[in-house]
């Protein structure tokens, strides 16, 4: 027998965890396309057409989400309205949980501590971003909301900014909601921070221009931000993890994330790029700082497998 496993970026309450599809949790999860719409969307006309191509096996979606459902309340909630938190269901989700389940795995591994008793900050860098806090083995915060487009800047995407600017730029007729949805999702990010050069970390370290500077000067200091906002959710700080495309093959970013975070006793890593998962750190550092490299599609496979199980 065989099964296909799916990524699904947002969840929302629709699928709090690993789900098979049906018709009608398909027509839930439509329901929340316009809240991850550049992954949904395109997730889901994946699995209409994998369902066509495959339709003797069972198709599972695995959420993003999931990871972070047990999000304690005071990392989930807004300070917004509770009539419109209530109306609308406005929460903090958080995403990359695909990433960040298979680095806490891994991590603890490579620490020799069960995942069950560690104590994690992670950092999921590439194409989005993100950072989250890993008490116990279980997420405690994460800076990825209620969308993916909440917390550090992004390759292209803006992260968090001022919601007072944004009121601003919709008020009177500067900007379009069109044209703010598009400026902040496709050419902001590393991309509006150099210029327009690029939103890739391989060529803004290559380039050495000024616009480069700022923009991986502006994405270390935010990270670096993030990680020790994150740091306080813990009692102890076992290990920084570094993952995504840039964590895994950008070590000037690693480093100057690194250097930002003496307090929390991290030193900058000693050894660049790997051929595996495992330690930049110096031998005997206060702080290991790990990478890990991002296999969602193993964990989708993973999940996916575990959730027939329990059926
Ligand atoms: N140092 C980097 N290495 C790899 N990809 C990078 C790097 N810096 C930025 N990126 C961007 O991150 C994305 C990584 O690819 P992909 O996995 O498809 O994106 P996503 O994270 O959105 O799933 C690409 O858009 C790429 O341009
Ligand atoms: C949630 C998210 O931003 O995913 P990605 O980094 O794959 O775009
Ligand atoms: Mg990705």
């Amino acid at each position: 027998m065989g099964l296909a496993g799916h990524r699904l970026v947002h969840g929302g309450r629709a699928v709090q965890a690993p789900a098979v599809v049906d018709d009608d949790l398909l027509a839930a999860v439509r329901a929340y396309q316009d809240l991850a719409p550049l992954h949904v969307p395109p997730a889901l006309a994946l699995v209409e057409a994998a369902r066509r191509v495959l339709p003797g096996v069972p198709h599972v979606l695995c959420p993003d989400t999931a990871f972070h459902a047990g999000l304690p309340r005071e990392a989930a909630t807004y300070a917004l309205p509770a009539e419109w938190r209530r109306r609308w269901g406005l929460r903090r989700y958080g995403f990359h949980g695909l990433s960040y389940a298979r680095a806490v795995r891994r991590a603890s591994e490579l620490l020799g501590r069960p995942a069950a008793q560690a104590h994690l900050v992670l950092t999921h860098l590439g194409g989005g971003a993100s950072v989250c806090a890993v008490r116990d083995g279980r997420s405690v915060d994460t800076s990825m909301g209620f969308t993916p487009l909440e917390g550090v800047p992004m390759s292209k995407r803006s992260g968090s900014v001022d919601p007072g600017m944004l009121l601003w730029l919709l008020s009177g007729s500067r900007l379009s909601l069109g044209e703010l949805r598009e400026g902040l999702e496709h050419r902001s990010g590393l991309l509006g921070l150099s210029d327009g050069l690029s939103g890739d970390t391989r060529e803004l370290v290559a380039s050495g221009s000024d616009a480069a500077e700022l923009a991986l000067g502006v994405f270390a200091l935010r990270v670096s931000r993030e990680i020790a906002a994150a740091a306080t959710s813990l009692d102890r700080l076992d290990a920084l993890v570094f993952t995504g495309e840039i964590g895994w093959d950008q070590p000037e970013v690693r480093d100057a994330v690194c250097r930002r975070l003496a307090l929390l006793g991290i030193e900058p890593p000693v050894r660049g790029n790997l051929d595996a998962d495992g330690f930049v750190s110096p031998p005997g550092a206060r702080v290991p700082v790990l990478v890990i490299e991002t296999r969602e599609e193993l964990e989708v496979a993973r999940e996916a497998l575990a959730a027939l199980r329990i059926r």
